[in-house]
């Protein structure tokens, strides 16, 4: 884009950066050759004409936006068979080009990510074999969801009523909703768009229950996308976000579907009903632990979108004029002398100063509010968070591949480590992206709550992730539950997994050496995870383990990276994590004063440190956010477009609403003239 166009604040800071831009876009994809793929693959969709919105979407009712997103969505299905997408996971972190790009292009959440996030992956890791070659196979017809929650249950999943009986004369079995509250609700495609679920219910096979297995349901039938007899399916309607998503209920009475239905991989019923178990039933929960492993990265790209938003609105909006000088007084001989004669001389010295004073303020440029501390408080840790988890995402995703590479071969040793750290990493990531989200929509004052700022659309997106997959609280809770159990075995001498290690040594230390440093605000978070520990066997805690692997992850491989890139590129990175450390370590005082011997200098110090940062940080905010690379067609922001061409923007989409399209709106002639008329009489 030629400079002319561009917003001169803007202009200014990029040249005031002291980095290479281009080299931290690359390190943020993962590698030069990553960032030339996802710009080929990105020039190539945004580049479809039928992709684009005559009317911006929050124009349409809820019918016409489900049916504008089946629309693109099906083009980008198109898109992905013809192979031009990349149909895996980006290997190294597993959040795929193809999300981002949709993010974009539907703005809101496609009906069809349930079939990519969830019913394709349950089929290629728990169907068997055999089934995966025939479910898989190329020409499927099948478009899928994963149905699990219902109108009663959604948590406590033992607690779920859809159940599958097995009948071993038709070898079939019967999947029925007993009641309301055994409805599924809330699956993402399945009210209109689905033809298939995977559908999560409870086995009995002669009257004995085997608890819930996954079944592989058609609830549509394929030519004519009728509910087939025996299953009623519908639209759970508006929500806070996910507007587009086409949520969706679903009852069975009494519907049969063949034996080899049952996904086999893990559990099996054989013909004649017998039940073979499987190495370990938890296998069965295995695609909501694959799930809330990308969550962690997935967050850290929604929280990206958000602070280039809020940092260039920040650099392009000015407010506010600086304090006033106060005049001097003037000091007269004689009171009275001073009250009689003086008045209207002072008077006019004042006048004429403060007027001097006004006019010199008047005439100064406002601050661009970037400048303000208060608010480089509540920017720059959603820049440097979304850093956190990116790099998080990607340590706990490679945990992820060789945990599964090693059930696999039959081992099952780490599966409990993995749940409990993707159960916390998931239930804190969620938790901070939303509420540094909302921190952003803040920083933008009254433009952030305009749908067209699209701050509103990524707060839905990403709040929602704090519930679904797991709620929040119910996540943190299984991971105490593994916290304590390492607790009780650090006590009796034995060894630990390596992400709970830290335990060992604060059992034998006791309370933790405070230091200033990165590795002492790391060693103060795992002190408060061990010291919180010890106390949980007799009340509840929270999110102290998680902060202690997010800061510890993101401080060593910060410094890993930093080893391998130029000098004034590692001196950014390092002063993002370490805001990131200091602003969670003030954060956590309370905490710190009680596990460690941290004190009150310790904690000025942090502070003073904590403001140095955000004035080092302040020159390259601009550039920072440059470097996550999102095109304006997937920031889809009024207030965050790469020109900065803020205020022409908000016009020009207000301009869009249907209701300036007229001077008058007949709603005048059949309602507020009829009441002027009665007022008149
Ligand atoms: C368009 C075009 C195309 C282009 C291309 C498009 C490309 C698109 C690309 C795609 C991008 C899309 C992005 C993704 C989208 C996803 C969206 C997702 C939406 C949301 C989905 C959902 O929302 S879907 C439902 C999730 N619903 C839950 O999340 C329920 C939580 N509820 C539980 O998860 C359990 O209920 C709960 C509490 C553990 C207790 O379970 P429970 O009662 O059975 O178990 P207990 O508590 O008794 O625990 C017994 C022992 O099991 C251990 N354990 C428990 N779980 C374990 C586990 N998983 N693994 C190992 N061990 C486990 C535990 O640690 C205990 O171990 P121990 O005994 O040794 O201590
Ligand atoms: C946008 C969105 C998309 C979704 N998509 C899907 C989908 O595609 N497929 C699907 O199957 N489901 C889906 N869900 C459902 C989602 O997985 C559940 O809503 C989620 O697991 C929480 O369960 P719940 O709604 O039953 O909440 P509840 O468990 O009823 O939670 C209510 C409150 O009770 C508390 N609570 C519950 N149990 C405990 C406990 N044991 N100890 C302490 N506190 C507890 C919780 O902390 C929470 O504060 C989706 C949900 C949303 C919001």
């Amino acid at each position: 884009m030629s400079e002319v166009n561009i917003n001169e604040d803007l202009v200014k800071e990029r040249k005031k950066c002291t980095f290479d831009v281009e080299e931290l876009i690359h390190l943020v994809d993962g590698g030069k050759h990553n960032t030339l793929e996802r710009k080929k693959v990105e020039q190539y969709v945004l580049s479809i004409k039928e992709l684009k919105d005559d009317v911006p979407e929050e124009y349409l009712s809820h019918k016409e936006r489900y049916e504008n997103s089946v629309r693109k969505g099906s083009i980008l299905f198109m898109v992905l068979m013809k192979g031009i997408l990349e149909r895996k996971r980006n290997k190294d972190e597993g959040i795929s080009y193809n999300y981002k790009i949709i993010n974009g292009v539907v703005k809101d959440v496609t009906p069809f990510m349930l079939h990519f996030g969830m019913f394709l992956p349950t089929l290629a890791s728990q169907a068997s074999p055999e089934q995966q070659r025939e479910w898989l196979k190329k020409g499927s017809q099948m478009i899928g969801t994963y149905a699990q929650t219902e109108l009663g249950h959604g948590t406590f999943l033992r607690g779920l009523e859809t159940t599958a009986t097995y009948d071993a004369d038709t070898e079939e079995f019967i999947i029925h909703s007993p009641n309301l509250t055994s409805y599924k609700w809330w699956p993402g495609g399945l009210a209109q768009t689905v033809n298939h679920c995977i559908v999560m219910a409870q086995l009995y096979i002669k009257g004995k229950n085997h608890g819930i297995h996954p079944f592989l349901v058609q609830i549509r039938d394929i030519e004519t996308h009728m509910p087939l007899p025996g299953i009623k399916v519908g639209d759970i309607g508006p929500k806070l976000g996910f507007q587009t998503a086409n949520n969706g209920f679903l009852g069975f009475d009494n519907y049969r579907i063949p034996r080899m239905n049952m996904l086999m991989k893990n559990s099996q019923v054989l013909k004649d009903g017998t039940y073979v178990k499987a190495k370990n039933d938890k296998l069965t929960y295995g695609t909501m632990v694959f799930v809330r492993v990308t969550i962690v990265a997935d967050v850290a790209y929604e929280l990206a979108r958000a602070a280039t938003i809020a940092v260039r609105y920040a650099a392009v909006r000015h407010q506010s004029k600086p304090k006033p000088n106060e005049p001097e007084p003037q000091i007269l001989d004689y009171l009275t002398q001073q009250h009689k004669l003086f008045i209207a001389v002072s008077t006019s010295h004042a006048f004429r100063i403060v007027g001097r004073w006004l006019w010199s303020t008047y005439t100064k440029p406002e601050p661009q509010i970037l400048d303000y501390v208060t608010q480089q408080h509540k920017l720059f840790i959603a820049v440097s968070t979304s850093h956190a988890f990116r790099i998080v995402g990607r340590w706990l995703w490679s945990t992820y591949t060789k945990v599964v590479a090693d059930i696999r071969h039959g081992n099952m040793d780490h599966l409990p480590e993995l749940h409990a750290l993707a159960c916390c990493l998931k239930a804190v990531c969620s938790k901070d992206a939303s509420v540094c989200v909302e921190q952003c929509r803040f920083a933008c004052g009254g433009h952030g709550y305009m749908q067209s700022s699209n701050l509103p659309i990524i707060y839905g997106i990403v709040t929602a992730t704090v519930t679904y997959e797991g709620e929040h609280t119910v996540m943190l809770l299984q991971t105490a539950r593994y916290l304590v159990k390492a607790y009780k075995q650090a006590s009796e001498g034995k060894s630990l997994t390596p992400t709970v290690a830290y335990m060992a040594k604060y059992l034998k230390n006791g309370s933790h050496c405070w230091q200033n440093t990165p590795e002492g605000i790391i060693g103060g978070f795992q002190a408060v995870a061990a010291g919180k520990t010890k106390e949980a066997c007799e009340s509840l805690f929270r999110h102290a383990h998680a902060r202690a692997v997010l800061c510890e992850m993101f401080w060593k491989e910060i410094q890993r990276i930093s080893s391998t890139v130029s000098p004034s590129l590692a001196i950014v990175l390092e002063q993002l994590a370490e805001l990131y450390l200091k602003y969670w370590a003030l954060e956590k005082r309370g905490d710190m004063l009680m596990y460690s011997n941290i004190t009150k200098e310790d904690i000025s110090s942090l502070q003073r440190r904590y403001v140095e940062l955000l004035a080092l940080i302040r020159p390259n905010a601009v550039g920072i956010v440059d470097a996550f690379d999102i095109r304006d067609e997937i920031l889809c922001s009024t207030l965050g477009a790469y020109d900065g061409r803020v205020y022409e923007r908000l016009m020009e989409e207000a301009m869009k609403s249907p209701l300036n399209k007229e001077p008058v709106n007949q709603s005048f002639h059949k309602y507020i003239k009829p009441l002027l008329i009665q007022a008149k009489l």
